[in-house]
């Protein structure tokens, strides 16, 4: 589809005055054509490629009954299992609409139309049918392209793979920010590859792990005799990314002297080697990361606001793991596929009782620390299952169904408590229970002896 063509609306209807009734209404928004009987709508759809078809059951053989309308739902799902399908009914035919839901029609609209209650319907359908396009895309992207090896399912991790794959293309410098461990380096590399400078080299410094003094030369070079021990000229990590990216890891650890050669390098895009007096022009994109509050250094003096702003020509936010539902069971079956063919142990899966620990634990190192912790299980198992035990995340590691209760009921009691100004009558009333349930339940909260 062009960048600027409409997305290609359905209507299979026989009755021709409404349907060009509501083409004229629709045409605004959506291309919309028009098939009146089952070939008609198979063919348009195969030629046309809709993204969202609303269906009139009551289609010729049978204009009272919904088997052919049945029938081109069933037809039409068989070939596009993803085609978004509203079929419309009259109040007497609820039983086929339901019928259609069961047989995965999208949603139903009741006849007679209403133009706006129909067009509220089919905008939702477009976008859920643009989303569901986008993510399969990126799926099939995945599996193969460079995205393979970022594994990922919940919505806010899509969204972030959706982002980077937007960016990648352009030549903007991109900040990732998130706690460490979640994949700020990943995403980097994944950027890179998706951009064109995947052939390029992707060259990665981490400003924290390198002593302050050899930074400098780490970054720009240097010249032979420039200082003790430059015993031969060498190009420093910028040059080494020329025509790919730079990766910049923990920039918030960058020294301010370095900070400011930095910003200049960006705003010129030539360098200096320490010793050096030529320039030299190097093209490179950068990508940084950090797991710093760069927002308060900056308001500490410690980095220099206008950097900031170079670096950051898009944000990106790397959300913790334990505020990505699925990811974190999916990452572990993951590593676990990984290193036991890499360790050579013969462990298949994770219990039951592994995969809820895995689902409820907060993974406060996020990815880094589900890696190890499953790396660690693979050497500690001894049977074909990886266990809570293996992984070291017992119970008191997550929070059962009883503590949560426990905390909710809490918070309820001490709430009512602190409004009834410690009348335990007067709480009970608030909270719904007699008396002495709740001087029990103070007693199991441990709120009184
Ligand atoms: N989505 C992911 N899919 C597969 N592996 C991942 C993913 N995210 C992180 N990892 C793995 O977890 C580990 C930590 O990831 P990475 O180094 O990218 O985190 P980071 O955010 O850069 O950490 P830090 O801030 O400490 O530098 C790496 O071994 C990486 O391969």
């Amino acid at each position: 589809m062009m960048a600027d063509a409409k997305p290609i609306l359905m209507l299979v209807e026989d009755d021709e005055g409404l349907a060009k009734q509501l083409k004229w209404a629709l045409a605004d928004a959506w291309d919309v054509q028009v098939a009146n009987d089952r070939a008609a709508a198979l063919a348009a759809a195969r030629r046309c490629d809709p993204q969202v078809v609303v269906l009139d059951l009551g289609l010729p053989p049978d204009p009272n009954g919904a088997t052919e309308g049945l029938a081109v739902l069933k037809d039409l799902l068989s070939f596009k299992p993803w085609l978004k399908i509203i079929v419309s009914s009259g109040n007497a035919e609820r039983v086929h609409a339901l019928e259609a839901v069961r047989n995965g029609a999208y949603d139903i609209y009741p006849k007679p139309v209403d133009i706006d209650t129909l067009r509220l319907i089919v905008e939702r359908a477009m976008q859920l049918a643009e989303l569901e396009a986008e993510n399969r895309r990126l799926a099939a992207a995945r599996e193969t392209g460079p995205m393979t090896d970022v594994i990922a399912e919940s919505p806010k991790m899509l969204d972030v793979l959706r982002m980077v794959e937007r960016v990648a293309p352009s030549d903007v410098n991109v900040l990732l920010t998130g706690e460490s461990g979640t994949g700020k380096e990943v995403l980097a590399r994944a950027l890179h590859r998706c951009s064109g400078r995947a052939k390029g080299a992707f060259v990665a410094i981490n400003c924290a792990a390198i002593p302050e003094n050899l930074l400098e030369s780490e970054l720009f070079g240097h010249e032979k005799g420039a200082f003790t021990g430059a015993v031969k000229t060498t190009p420093g990590k910028i040059e080494q990314a020329d025509g790919g990216t730079l990766f910049l890891d923990e920039i918030g650890d960058m020294p301010h002297p370095l900070q400011v050669k930095l910003l200049r390098f960006l705003q010129e895009r030539v360098i200096e080697r320490v010793g050096g007096r030529s320039q030299i022009a190097v093209n490179v994109r950068v990508v940084a990361a950090t797991n710093a509050d760069l927002q308060a250094l900056i308001r500490d003096g410690r980095f220099r606001e206008d950097l900031y702003y170079r670096l950051d020509e898009v944000g990106v936010h790397i959300p913790p793991l334990r505020d990505r539902p699925g990811d974190a069971t999916l990452l572990a079956r993951f590593f676990l596929g990984r290193y036991a063919r890499e360790m050579k142990r013969p462990v298949r899966g994770f219990t039951a009782d592994a995969v809820t620990a895995i689902a409820g634990y907060e993974w406060p190192g996020n990815v880094r620390e589900l890696e190890n912790r499953v790396k660690r299980a693979l050497v500690l198992a001894d049977g074909p299952m990886i266990a809570a035990t293996d992984l070291r995340l017992e119970a008191a590691d997550f929070p059962t169904l009883r503590m949560a209760r426990e905390e909710a009921e809490m918070e309820a009691v001490s709430k009512a408590l602190c409004v009834a100004d410690n009348n335990v009558s007067a709480a009970a009333k608030l909270l719904g229970v007699s008396r002495p349930t709740l001087y029990d339940l103070m007693r199991s909260l441990r709120l009184r002896e």
